[in-house]
């Protein structure tokens, strides 16, 4: 009797396995009894925001994630723009960070990143005010022209003089976007990209410290809190390194930060040929707005700079070596660029960084359209969440139940054939060149990679401005030639980097 009772468990195991498996075939994501989706997901790790984007087109732009059992999991994922739309603008006050994204993003502290309702509003007004001043316009654009001129080009000068040398452009790109950032927040230039090079560069742990953090906080998403927080605590797996950078990251913070309140600490610092002498400075200007509000300690400083620091620095060097990546595997592209510098200069043989005007970048609408393009395709950003306060219906007629968390994936949108159209996977700054030679303007919640609504960037127009300034530059003397058969890849990690970094050989160009 006993046989046949074992004999009927295992048929009827066997039976329900068939037909999960059956059901799971044809589906990219199989959702498994007591594991759920996780398994899929680890196994394509390396090309998540690809598989996304194929697991998107499959549902149609909207999908709900389960997670193993009693892990709570479980998401919703979208690219649909009209729900992105509605997150981020039409049901704003419905969608909050919530509280794992503090637990993930602990690291952030109480900056603008990790505030809602009115300490966010509070905070955000004050650094919209901070950002947009006229000075720091005017800094912003003498700090990056100085650093162009006396470090970043004659470094580059010296690699082109050298045939042979391959180049990763990326940690590059990152140690010059670092140094400006902090020069923007703290008046001072760290000299990651030193203005007096040799042949190496040496690692600067800081700089490194927000990378491995950046890759850290990604895998929070997928592994359940528990595991991950578990691992923190041990320092193991995937956290084992995060104490550590978080220590670095912070000793350097404290310091600058000390260094802005020292008058006597900048005269030493200005004192050096190297160091910039920067009238201006956020963090400083944050000090006199905050005084007498009672906000001014170190921890208050640390974290808002550190938001600005995240917000600004690893962003704008992605999106660089994503769209230098682009331009130099179209060389058709490339070519037109570099038409439209020269239809826009007085000379051929100026020198374009000397030259250099906002009136001028203005008209370069062509290099505009190629760094939407970049944006678009590799958004530095790839994905976004929110957590809903109460129940909701989206547009596209999923239902989502109170504290559900809701993702938007911004590398996936930029895929969109609904929202893009068929091309939509080619790289084609036309796309937004209207007829008569203007910017076309497409929305926030379909050009995701600024955010949309009340919570979108608080930098987009500097970003350009940098991102501009930094291409032109640097196409007007130079080709990178893509090193083969260097993979690029994107890097799991919050900011769309690129896994095995970017090397290239650089020519000087003739004009
Ligand atoms: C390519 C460059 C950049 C991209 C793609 C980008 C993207 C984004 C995105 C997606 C958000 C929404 C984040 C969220 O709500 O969780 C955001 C917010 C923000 N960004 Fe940027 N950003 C860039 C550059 C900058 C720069 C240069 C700054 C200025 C230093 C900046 C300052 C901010 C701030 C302060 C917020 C917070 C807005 C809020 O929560 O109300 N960003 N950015």
């Amino acid at each position: 009797m006993f046989q046949y009772i074992i004999t009927l468990f295992v048929a009827i195991f066997f039976i329900i396995c068939y037909y999960i498996w059956r059901y799971n075939r044809n589906v990219p994501l199989p959702n498994w009894p007591i594991i759920g989706m996780l398994p899929t997901v680890l196994l394509n790790q390396s090309n998540i925001h690809d598989f996304i984007t194929i697991i998107m087109k499959h549902h149609g732009g909207t999908f709900h994630f389960k997670g193993p059992w009693f892990t709570n999991t479980n998401f919703i994922m979208t690219s649909d723009a009209m729900n992105v739309h509605h997150l981020t603008s039409k049901n704003f006050s419905n969608y909050g960070k919530g509280s794992d994204f503090h637990e993930i993003f602990d690291i952030l502290g109480g900056g603008i990143f990790n505030l809602d309702s009115d300490e966010w509003k509070h905070e955000r007004t004050l650094l919209h005010s901070l950002l947009k001043r006229k000075n720091i316009e005017i800094f912003i654009q003498q700090n990056i022209k100085k650093k162009l001129e006396k470090c970043l080009l004659p470094f580059l000068d010296n690699i082109a003089s050298k045939p042979r040398q391959v180049l990763d452009l990326q940690d590059i790109l990152e140690r010059f976007t670092f140094d400006l950032t902090c020069n923007l927040l703290f008046g001072f230039d760290p000299n990651s990209l030193p203005y007096k090079f040799n042949d190496e560069l040496s690692d600067v742990a800081y700089v490194k410290a927000i990378s491995i953090i950046e890759a850290i906080l990604m895998s929070r998403h997928y592994i359940p809190k528990s595991v991950w927080k578990l691992q923190k605590w041990l320092q193991i797996g995937k956290e084992m390194n995060y104490k550590s950078s978080q220590e670095s990251l912070d000793k350097f913070l404290y310091k600058c930060i000390s260094y802005c309140k020292d008058e006597e600490e900048q005269r030493k610092f200005n004192s050096s040929e190297d160091v910039d002498e920067s009238q201006s400075c956020l963090v400083k200007s944050l000090m006199e707005e905050s005084l007498g509000k009672g906000k001014m300690d170190d921890k208050y400083l640390r974290d808002t700079a550190f938001n600005l620091l995240a917000a600004g620095n690893g962003t704008i060097s992605a999106s660089l070596c994503w769209l230098f990546w682009l331009v130099s595997t179209h060389p058709v592209i490339e070519a037109k660029i570099i038409q439209e510098m020269k239809d826009n200069c007085v000379t051929q043989e100026e020198n374009w960084i000397q030259n250099i005007s906002m009136e001028k970048l203005e008209k370069l609408v062509y290099i505009h359209g190629a760094i939407c393009e970049a944006l678009r395709l590799y958004p530095p950003i790839p994905s976004e969440h929110k957590c809903a306060k109460k129940s909701d219906i989206l547009p596209s007629g999923d239902h989502v139940s109170p504290n559900t968390k809701v993702m938007y994936s911004m590398y996936a949108m930029g895929r969109m054939e609904q929202i893009w159209g068929k091309d939509c996977m080619e790289f084609k700054p036309e796309r937004w060149i209207s007829d008569k030679g203007v910017i076309i303007q497409v929305p926030s919640y379909k050009f995701i990679a600024f955010n949309a609504g009340p919570r979108s960037c608080l930098g987009k127009d500097m970003t350009f401005v940098h991102m501009k300034m930094i291409a032109t530059a640097m196409l007007w003397k130079f080709h990178f030639h893509v090193v083969e058969p260097h993979r690029v890849t994107p890097k799991l990690s919050m900011v769309l980097r690129m896994e095995h970094g970017f090397k290239v050989k650089v020519n000087a160009r003739s004009i």
